[in-house]
């Protein structure tokens, strides 16, 4: 499997970003030159899970799934989709959030393809038969513990931005979530009875230094290949796991000279998004922050109907999912935008396979779409043809399929 990025935990060189290695052995089990030599060149197999989940998720999937079968059709890929149960989705059929076989095949696969999960049906459950459980055991367990969520403000959509013209034109970062550690998995946690009889809800943000030092050197080397620009987003004033987090990051700084390190802390980060932008290459920060801020950064780039992530480990599958959630107040009404799913897709061909070329197919068919002036709801503006999700796959596949690198 192609690795991105190379990096070094504890000296040792691994490999960040990539998928799994069964594509590496599917490769192999694809017809020999020899007995193609009259037929088509021999195609790449990958394995790809599809997991739609609740709300709008089933409604995004079905169209990104065609766009990626397209794109990589173009380029010689071949995908075996498995499509299984997650979520809300998996409550109502086997009664856990995450079934096993669901895992599994996951786990198994060379890439995931995720749409969302819960929903109102579901939100009084306890909380481990709560839908959002399935992401949790998905990135823990999977140890996707870097989360890439791009925002961009593409040319097409400056108008459909919640900042104005001048401030949101030219918005190009990339927030670097750690995924897998912080206040989301810290122990202790849960809801227990004081001594003096009180109920008190605990959730503990502890970092180890191994944890922040792994996700800083994605962010410095996904920095060195863009702007060069790094921002540690933190709240190192008042909490002990920002603290260390600082201390850490600082440190690695010497080993990226040519990456230009500054510190900010997290409420005046939220400010500055609005205010300022264009002062933002790449953000590094831990969970939480990373949850908020990049659901504030895609309002910046048009809608949350815009943005696309990919969550990488180590080793194995990579995971990919837009942003938001399952938007129950629009499912089921063809209103959903899929263009960050589809746009996950992008990510999928491009960190998870190493395909870059069918990733670029679906990336310049999508602006391809915008520049005919194609709309979904969410990112309208007068002028433009308003169209549901359904249709905007649709433009998105004929995009695909002429072949046209869009003019940005
Ligand atoms: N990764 C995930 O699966 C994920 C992420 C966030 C929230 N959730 C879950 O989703 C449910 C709803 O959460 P929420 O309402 O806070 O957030 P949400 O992202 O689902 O929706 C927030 C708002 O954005 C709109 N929106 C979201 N995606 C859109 C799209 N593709 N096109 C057009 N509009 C879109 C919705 O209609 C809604 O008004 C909850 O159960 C939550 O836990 C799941
Ligand atoms: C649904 C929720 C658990 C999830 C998160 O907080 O990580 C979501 O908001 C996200 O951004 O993927
Ligand atoms: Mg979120």
């Amino acid at each position: 499997m192609a690795a991105v990025i190379q990096t070094k935990i504890h000296q040792n060189p691994i490999k960040i970003f990539h998928g799994s290695s069964r594509s590496l052995t599917n490769q192999s089990r694809a017809p020999s030159r020899i007995m193609c030599a009259a037929a088509s060149p021999a195609k790449k197999r990958f394995n790809i899970a599809l997991l739609p989940g609740d709300g709008i998720g089933p409604e995004v999937i079905s169209v990104a799934k065609n766009v990626l079968q397209l794109a990589g059709s173009l380029e010689g890929l071949e995908f075996n989709f498995q499509e299984m149960p997650v979520g809300g989705a998996a409550l109502d059929l086997v009664g856990v959030p995450m079934p096993e076989d669901t895992f599994s095949v996951a786990k198994n696969s060379d890439a995931i393809l995720l749409g969302a999960i819960g929903g109102y049906k579901w939100d009084k459950n306890e909380k481990h038969l709560r839908p959002e459980m399935a992401l949790f055991y998905l990135r823990r367990d999977l140890k996707v513990f870097a989360n890439l969520r791009p925002a961009t403000v593409l040319p097409q959509l400056v108008d459909a931005s919640s900042l104005k013209r001048e401030i949101a034109e030219g918005v190009d970062m990339m927030i670097v979530r750690e995924l897998t550690g912080g206040i989301y998995f810290g122990e202790p946690r849960g809801i227990k009875i004081s001594e003096n009889g009180e109920e008190v809800g605990i959730s503990t943000e502890i970092y180890a230094a191994h944890e922040i030092d792994r996700i800083a050197r994605v962010a410095f080397e996904t920095a060195r290949k863009r702007r060069g620009k790094l921002c540690s987003v933190d709240k190192a004033n008042v909490l002990d796991a920002s603290i260390l987090w600082r201390k850490r990051v600082t440190a690695l700084a010497s080993e990226y000279p040519d990456v230009e390190l500054s510190h900010m802390y997290v409420d005046n980060a939220a400010m500055q998004l609005i205010r300022d932008p264009k002062q933002f290459d790449t953000i590094v920060t831990n969970n939480i922050f990373g949850d908020i801020l990049s659901d504030e950064a895609s309002m910046i780039t048009g809608s949350i109907g815009m943005l696309p992530s990919a969550s990488l480990g180590a080793s194995g599958p990579g995971l990919f999912e837009p942003i938001h959630g399952s938007a129950p107040d629009i499912a089921g009404q063809d209103k959903a935008n899929p263009l960050a799913t589809i746009l996950s897709a992008a990510m999928l061909l491009k960190y998870g396979l190493g395909e870059e070329k069918a990733a670029k197919r679906i990336e310049d068919a999508v602006l391809d779409a915008l520049n005919k002036g194609f709309r979904t709801g969410d990112i309208y503006s007068p002028g433009n043809k308003l169209v549901g999700c359904k249709e905007m796959g649709e433009e998105v596949l004929k995009s695909v399929d002429s072949k046209v690198a869009a003019t940005v």
